[in-house]
């Protein structure tokens, strides 16, 4: 398979069984994240890996999270998340470590996290595993974000549930590019995405 292959078959799953990368592994897919295009140099990403007993923690966190946001959230909605971030062979929690004193916009920094998030997917994919960034309501609790790490002016930026997909995980049909590059010729452009 060909790096353009892996780039085109990767697809997100939460489908996902142990094991999750360890080691010098993890240390490898995580180091993709330093190549990701970031404006200044700020490397405004930072990671926190939550495994084993730390994530039904974690977990609670989060369901209270969801009950601070919401006092009459869904018991079924709370059940769901708990037990998802409960049982994911490996949460990633991806910080925003943002300077919004600093002449790059805060734009700019946000995008970079996600570019490097998005490294860290493809690498997961080439190494055999995969995942999938998730975010919710939570995400953008400060609270939340202050007790995983990340107090004002920082922030999270989601969630990656990160394993092996399980056997028979199949990439979605995807639709053509086509629709969504035109060619400038001198007028404003229109896309067939939008029409
Ligand atoms: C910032 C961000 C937050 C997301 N949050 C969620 C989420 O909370 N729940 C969800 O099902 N998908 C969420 N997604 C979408 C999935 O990560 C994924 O992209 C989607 O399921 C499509 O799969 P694909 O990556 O194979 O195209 C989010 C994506 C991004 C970039």
């Amino acid at each position: 398979m060909t790096s353009l292959d892996l780039l085109l078959s990767r697809f997100s799953t939460d489908a996902l069984m142990e094991p999750a990368p360890t080691g010098d592994v993890l240390h490898d897919i995580l180091s993709t994240a330093m190549r990701a295009p970031d404006h200044g140099k700020l490397r405004p990403w930072r990671y926190v890996l939550v495994r084993g007993d730390a994530r039904p923690r974690v977990a609670e966190r989060v369901v209270a999270s969801m009950k601070r946001l919401d006092p009459a959230v869904d018991p079924a909605k709370i059940e769901k998340r708990q037990s998802r971030f409960s049982t994911m062979p490996l949460v990633i929690v991806l910080g925003m470590h943002l300077r919004p004193e600093h002449k790059i916009p805060l734009i700019e920094q946000e995008l970079a996290v996600g570019a490097a998030a998005m490294n860290i997917l493809n690498a997961l994919h080439a190494t055999g595993f995969g995942g999938v960034w998730v975010s919710g309501d939570v995400t953008y609790d400060p609270e939340l974000a202050a007790e995983l790490g990340f107090p004002a002016p920082h922030k999270l930026a989601g969630f990656l549930f990160v394993g092996t997909p399980r056997p028979g995980a199949v990439a979605p049909k995807r639709r053509s590019v086509d629709g969504y590059v035109a060619e400038w010729t001198g007028s404003p452009v229109q896309f067939d995405a939008d029409a």
